[in-house]
């Protein structure tokens, strides 16, 4: 099953609570909401305080995706805030493997994240212990950019990977996505599209998430 994520990074920032009940009632599967920091990523964004106020304004699974540095220094503070997945880059972690399970101890879901330049080769022998990993098909750091065909590799290779060992895997894909990106990564493998301009750059969200979805399924 796909699941469409629309992130807020696209969204009005003035107008959250609103954005977020728009795209829950438009058929969002998860909320997608991007935590830059400014340092792993040329780009400052949010934080705890904005992400439990984004909770009160829907029921949706909160898919706090964290480019950020040291993010083992917050993972209580977005869990605390309503967090249902945290996905931290594996650029970002010395300790990788703690910092998953740092996140699995909560009870919610863990995912990995991996740039565009970083081989798949990275996460393999995390493979088995998250819930998700996160393909990065644009560099991150901001909204609207160019989907990098490149990438669909590692989709493959990942989810053949995940199938021999039999591991019921996420591939979240978070770049770029859209009607005509959506069928590339979903016969690659993935099952988790990330939408933020091709969501909230549109004014009919319900027809953008319902054209995605069809697109991915009907590849
Ligand atoms: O993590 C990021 C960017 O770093 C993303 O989640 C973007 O928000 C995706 O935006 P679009 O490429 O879909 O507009
Ligand atoms: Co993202």
């Amino acid at each position: 099953m796909i699941k469409i994520a629309p992130s807020l990074l696209s969204a009005d920032f003035a107008a959250l609570g609103a954005e977020v009940a728009e795209a829950q009632a438009s058929g969002a599967d998860w909320i997608h909401v991007d935590v830059m920091d400014g340092h792993f990523v040329p780009n400052i964004t949010l934080g705890p305080p904005i992400v439990k106020a984004v909770k009160a304004h829907t029921t949706l699974p909160l898919d706090v995706h964290l480019m950020i540095e040291k993010p083992e220094l917050y993972i209580s503070d977005f869990v605390a805030a309503g967090a249902g997945v945290i996905t931290v880059h594996a650029e970002a972690c010395v300790h990788l493997h703690r910092v998953i399970h740092q996140i699995k101890e909560h009870g919610i879901l863990a995912g990995v994240a991996i740039n565009p330049a970083t081989p798949a080769s990275a996460i393999k022998e995390i493979l088995g212990d998250v819930d998700l990993v996160l393909v990065m098909t644009v560099n991150p750091g901001f909204g609207g950019q160019a989907f990098i065909p490149g990438t669909m590799n590692k989709i493959r290779e990942i989810r053949n990977w995940a199938n021999a060992i039999g591991h019921d895997l996420r591939i979240e894909v978070d770049g770029g996505i859209s009607e005509s990106t959506a069928p590339l990564v979903a016969e690659a493998g993935a099952d988790v599209l990330v939408a933020g301009n091709a969501v909230f750059g549109r004014k009919d969200r319900a027809a953008a998430i319902s054209a995605i979805r069809a697109a991915a399924e009907n590849r």
